[in-house]
């Protein structure tokens, strides 16, 4: 879990809330408050998130879910940027396998990649959780270093 404030930026030009990022795991619920900030990518462009509705949670998809479900699910781009006068306060919670299974290899679930009957084939290989975190603290998304070629 990780919880966030945001102070207000009198030349939030100059500076950055979160920078760009795909969170790791495999989905991220995130409490905001009504003070909007956060931007998710959608191809070049960065789109605001609109405020959300008292309580709503927002959920993004993260790398480890699309390693395993061979990108049927895209993790998404995402930052914070700063505010001129108003704080931002948010909760954010990351869901993943279990540290008691940080040594099982994962790869794209079969029953994904052969979904319909027809073989797909895996796009990445298969990799265990403390490989696949170590390459994310280091150099940020590990799914272009997972693939196969
Ligand atoms: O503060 C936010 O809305 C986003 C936080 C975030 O991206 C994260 O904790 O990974
Ligand atoms: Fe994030």
């Amino acid at each position: 879990m990780a919880c966030h404030y945001y102070p207000p930026c009198p030349q939030p030009h100059l500076t950055i809330g979160s920078s760009k990022h795909t969170d790791p795991f495999c989905l991220t619920i995130l409490l905001q408050d009504h003070n909007q900030g956060l931007q998710v990518r959608n191809h070049d462009r960065w789109v605001d998130m609109p405020k959300s509705a008292q309580g709503a949670l927002v959920v993004n998809v993260g790398d480890f879910l699309q390693l395993i479900t061979n990108d049927k699910f895209k993790s998404v781009e995402h930052r914070v940027v700063a505010q001129s006068s108003t704080t931002r306060s948010s909760v954010a919670c990351f869901f993943g396998p279990g540290s008691e299974n940080k040594y099982r290899l994962y790869g794209p679930a079969k029953e994904l990649v052969l979904l319909g009957g027809d073989h797909v084939e895996p796009v990445y290989r298969e990799v265990h959780l403390v490989e696949f975190l170590d390459y994310f603290k280091s150099n940020g998304s590990p799914l272009s270093h997972f693939k196969l070629s």
